[in-house]
Order: structure tokens, then C-alpha cells, then sequence
């Protein structure tokens, strides 16, 4: 079903508006994102970032225009299945309290019918992929773990079925700033050796410059630029990019040299 050229996503004139709400939460939004691409989505709170997310995995659905997920168009899927073929990782991760770390990671491989020793291995692979032994931490319960090794659980979760597109809400937003900046580079080094397409909010300039390939930032649900972190910080498109970028001491008013801690390095 998938076509060798279709973008990963891909947002033609899609508008979403909620009931009672004076303006609509995204506004012909049109955009396509690549495949391998680690796009993160930034903007102010209420911009629309979780709504152009759940757009995609059919959490919302549009009331104009159309959303396509390796160039089908989500409307004509099942909502279900879709959701399998799509990572989703959230703050609260989500986890399941009465499994044990093993068993919510094999949740989707499960319901797939993946026989036990593919699953156990996987299981394995993946927590040794944060660094957590499976020795140790395969046995244990979601209530039995710090905040950031719950993260780094509902992340390889959402990896177990090898989905080809990962979406993630602020998946760090309530960790510490230390645990974060290992859980961050976990992130990177997944998305280098996978070629998956991910899609990523934050509130966190810093975040999304160290971790985007191309950066979407979105105000009062429409899109104000949409490129790669040195673009952005060299030439933001609107005042709205200009001062988010200032009020997190990334403003470049003279291009990419005024704003060194822009530079990604290591990508
Ligand atoms: N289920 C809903 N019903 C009604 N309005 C909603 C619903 N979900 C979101 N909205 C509204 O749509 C707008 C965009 O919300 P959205 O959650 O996409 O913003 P956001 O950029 O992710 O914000 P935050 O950073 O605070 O999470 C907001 O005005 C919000 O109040």
C-alpha cells in the first residue's frame, strides 16, 4: 500500500475545529514529513501541537481535508490497526500498573501473535537498547520504577512492533534535566540506527534543536515555519518564531553564528 516516493505524513489542507471553541485548534494545515525524518512540533501552549499528532493516529479525526500516513489516507483505515502500526509515546506513559516491565513491552507483539521466543527476545533486545538489564528490570512492576526509567519503558513499548512512524507528546516533559539529557540521546541514537520517522513535542527550544531534523513550530493552529534547526534559528519566518526562539536564548539576529548553542552537534 505504501509507494517508494510518499512522504512518512503528510497534511493536506487539514483543519480541525472543536465544539464550542472560538477558533480552530489547527487551520489548513498542509505540510508533508519525509521518512526518517525526527520532526519536532513547537509552539506555545494551546497551538495545536497534541492535536496535529493525534491527527495523525486517528485519536482526532479532520473536519477538512485529509491526513496520509505512507500515502493512504488515515480516514479509509481502521483506526485500530493504524494505532499498531504507530508508535505513541505520552508523559504519563501510560503503562499498564498490573504488568510487569515484560509484559507491557510485549502488549502489541502479543496481540500480533508473535511466538514467545521472538517476543522474550525482543523484550530483551529493547531494554538493554535505554540500558535497563533485563535481569534486573523485566520483572518488575511500572510502579516499581523512577520516573525516568517508567520513560524509557513506555519508549521501547512503543517500539516493540517495529512501527515505521513513532509519535511522542512531551514524552520527558516531567523529568529531571540531567535523566532527560540521557533519555534524549537515547532517542537519537534509536532514530540514527532505525531510519524510523518520528514525530516529537516539546515546549523545549533546547530539546528540539538537539534532537529535529526539521523543526514545525505551530501558533494558534497555524504553521509558522517549518525547517531544519539551523534554518529556523537563521532566518525565523515570523515574529512568533522570532520571539520563541529569544525567549529561550536561541535568537540568531545575524544568522546561524549568533546562535551557537543552535548548532546540532553530533547528528
Ligand atoms: N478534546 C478537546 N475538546 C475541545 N477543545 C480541545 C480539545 N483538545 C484540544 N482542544 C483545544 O484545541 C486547542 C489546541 O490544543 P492542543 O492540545 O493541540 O495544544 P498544544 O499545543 O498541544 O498545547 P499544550 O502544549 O498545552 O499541550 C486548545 O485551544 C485546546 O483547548
Amino acid at each position: 500500500m505504501q509507494t517508494a516516493t510518499a512522504p512518512a505524513v503528510e497534511f493536506i489542507d487539514v483543519t480541525k475545529r472543536f465544539p464550542g471553541a472560538a477558533a480552530p485548534a489547527l487551520d489548513h494545515v498542509s505540510l508533508a514529513v519525509e521518512p526518517g525524518e525526527l520532526v519536532c512540533v513547537l509552539g506555545t501552549s494551546g497551538g495545536g501541537k497534541t492535536t496535529f499528532i493525534k491527527l495523525i493516529n486517528r485519536l482526532h479525526d479532520p473536519d477538512e481535508g485529509r491526513v496520509l500516513v505512507d500515502g493512504v489516507n488515515v480516514a479509509e483505515l481502521d483506526p485500530v490497526e493504524l494505532r499498531r502500526r504507530i508508535g505513541y509515546v505520552i508523559q504519563q506513559t501510560g503503562l499498564f500498573p498490573h504488568m510487569t516491565v515484560a509484559q507491557n513491552i510485549a502488549c502489541v507483539p502479543k496481540i500480533l501473535k508473535w511466538d514467545r521466543g521472538r517476543i522474550d527476545a525482543r523484550v530483551d533486545e529493547l531494554l538493554r537498547l535505554v540500558h535497563l538489564d533485563p535481569a534486573e528490570f523485566a520483572d518488575r512492576y511500572p510502579a516499581q520504577l523512577s520516573g525516568g526509567q517508567q520513560q524509557r519503558v513506555g519508549l521501547v513499548r512503543a517500539l516493540a512492533a517495529e512501527p515505521r512512524i513513532m509519535l511522542l507528546d512531551e514524552p520527558f516533559g516531567a523529568i529531571d534535566a540531567l535523566t532527560r539529557a540521557s533519555l534524549q540521546d537515547e532517542l537519537l541514537h534509536i532514530h540514527r540506527g532505525s531510519g524510523k520517522t518520528f514525530i516529537f513535542v516539546t515546549h523545549d527550544v533546547a530539546e528540539a534543536m538537539k534532537l529535529a531534523t526539521k523543526i514545525l513550530v505551530v501558533d494558534a493552529g497555524r504553521v509558522q515555519q517549518f525547517a531544519s534547526p539551523d534554518e529556523l534559528a537563521a532566518r525565523p519566518a515570523t515574529p512568533f518564531v522570532r520571539e520563541l526562539l529569544a525567549t529561550q536564548g536561541f535568537l540568531a539576529p545575524t544568522g546561524r553564528d549568533a546562535a551557537p548553542k543552535a548548532s546540532q552537534e553530533g547528528r
